[in-house]
């Protein structure tokens, strides 16, 4: 069961290309909990976000909306474990520390993707997670991921 609102829609001044809903030429994922440390993220390929073959999805993509699924699912953990609803106070914001991407198997462009993020440990300063993508019911990617909370100045 969902969160009402998308965690994206709930971070205020996003323009990042894969999860910000002020980038109007963007991807903008939408991610959501589905438990204390988890969240899910269903994505929609374009036909051009394809790799060389065109009925594969481009790894770049997939390194992109793994990326911004984990962070964003970072920032919404800021914020609960400071005790606030998203975007709500003085922000909270990480950037990726480290995204290390295994491409296990090719994604469908013609298929929704299948994301879920997980944390696996936080400290003040980082949070590390775990995310996979599935695609025609099966893992294509899986990636490790260490996101760094950094200063609005950032
Ligand atoms: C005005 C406000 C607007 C708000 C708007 C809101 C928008 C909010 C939505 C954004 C959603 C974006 C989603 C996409 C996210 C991106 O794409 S961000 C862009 C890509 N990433 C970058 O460009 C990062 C570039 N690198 C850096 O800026 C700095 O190196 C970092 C990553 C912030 C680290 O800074 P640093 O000062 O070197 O940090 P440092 O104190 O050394 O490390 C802190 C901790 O992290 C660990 N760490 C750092 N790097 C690594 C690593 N590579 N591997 C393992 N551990 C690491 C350190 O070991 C340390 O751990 P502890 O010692 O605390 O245990």
């Amino acid at each position: 069961m969902h969160e009402p609102a998308a965690i994206q829609d709930q971070i205020p001044e996003n323009h990042c290309y894969g999860c910000g809903p002020e980038n109007d030429r963007g991807l903008q994922i939408k991610s959501y909990w589905t438990g204390e440390d988890e969240t899910v993220c269903t994505f929609t390929p374009s036909p051009h976000h394809c790799a060389g073959p065109t009925q594969y999805l481009n790894g770049g993509i997939i390194a992109t909306v793994m990326d911004c699924h984990t962070i964003c699912t970072a920032i919404a953990d800021g914020y609960r474990q400071a005790g606030r609803a998203t975007g709500t106070g003085d922000k909270i914001w990480y950037a990726t520390g480290k995204l290390d991407v295994q491409y296990r198997a090719p994604a469908l462009i013609d298929e929704p993707v299948e994301l879920t993020a997980k944390i696996l440990e936080r400290s003040e300063r980082k949070t590390h997670l775990q995310c996979e993508l599935k695609s025609g019911g099966r893992v294509c990617a899986t990636a490790d991921v260490i996101a760094v909370r950094v200063p609005d100045n950032w």
